[in-house]
């Protein structure tokens, strides 16, 4: 349940388990947690710990063993038509321009009318790539491609965004000032999202709530009380660094639940 009277939960997920083998371990296993209407929250793990399955789970893109997810109310039995993806690479399409990849969700249902490519040409101008609306993704840097895939994401406006370590691959400054943008066009459109990522300074920065997972299970649990907007000189903070520390050392038990040997 959200601990705020004034949010109602968008998402929830209830004993959710999954198994990619049914006679198999549950790489999700039994977890429950809700994220209230126009919140950010960050998935935080170590490579294999189910992060990715959890956030596929969320999508409708894979479907629970055991449990039940539902998006504003709706238990999920396939892709959730309420949520944008935006994947670990940019998955772009290599011979559409960068507009003609932002349209692609609207041309896979029908064709676009005038009035969707204007608000497609509006969200690459949101990210910061009103001039390069022409160029195929070869002729645009990495971080430029992951802000075409972000502006993908949000066609249709989605009420809640999946983010799988979206600026992974990305140098540390155009990976800060991506989180920034991401951070403006959730708080303009009041989208809720959820977002995985290895990196505990990119998770305080983002969330509103960090979840530490291993082995499949969420092991430490942080509400982030940074005010909003976030701005740069917040990471310097000392509510930032003590939120990084918390956070790294849950990680460290994380790790040794993990190397602990069965019973
Ligand atoms: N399609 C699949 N079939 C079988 N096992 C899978 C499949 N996808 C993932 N797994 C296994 O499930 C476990 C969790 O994988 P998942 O991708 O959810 O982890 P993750 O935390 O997102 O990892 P990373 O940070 O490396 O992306 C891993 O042990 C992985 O090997």
């Amino acid at each position: 349940m959200s601990t705020d009277p004034t949010k109602t939960d968008f998402v929830t997920i209830e004993r959710t388990s999954y198994r990619y083998d049914a006679t198999g371990p549950a790489v999700v296993d039994a977890i429950d947690w809700t994220i209230p209407r126009g919140e950010i929250h960050c998935l935080l793990g170590r490579s294999g710990c189910g992060k990715t399955t959890l956030l596929k789970l969320a999508a409708g893109l894979l479907l629970p063993s055991e449990g039940t997810i539902r998006i504003g109310g709706e238990a999920l039995a396939g892709p959730s038509p309420h949520a944008g993806f935006v994947f670990q690479a940019p998955t772009l399409l290599d011979w559409l321009s960068a507009l003609d990849n932002v349209l692609l969700p609207t041309s896979l249902k029908r064709r676009p009318t005038i009035a969707d490519k204007d608000a497609a040409l509006d969200l690459l101008e949101r990210v910061g790539l009103a001039d390069f609306a022409t160029r195929r993704p070869a002729e645009l840097s990495g971080g430029q491609q992951s802000r075409v895939a972000v502006a993908r994401a949000l066609v249709g406006n989605p009420d809640l965004l999946l983010l799988d370590e979206p600026f992974a691959a990305l140098d540390a400054l155009t990976r800060e000032e991506l989180q920034d943008d991401l951070l403006r066009l959730c708080a303009l459109n009041g989208t809720t999202a959820l977002f995985v990522t290895h990196d505990i300074g990119e998770a305080v920065y983002l969330a509103d709530k960090v979840a530490v997972m291993a082995a499949g299970r969420v092991t430490h649990v942080r509400r982030i009380e940074l005010a909003r907007p976030r701005h740069r000189d917040m990471r310097y903070s000392p509510a930032f660094i003590a939120a990084c520390r918390e956070l790294r050392y849950a990680m460290d038990g994380a790790a040794a639940v993990i190397r602990r040997p069965a019973a």
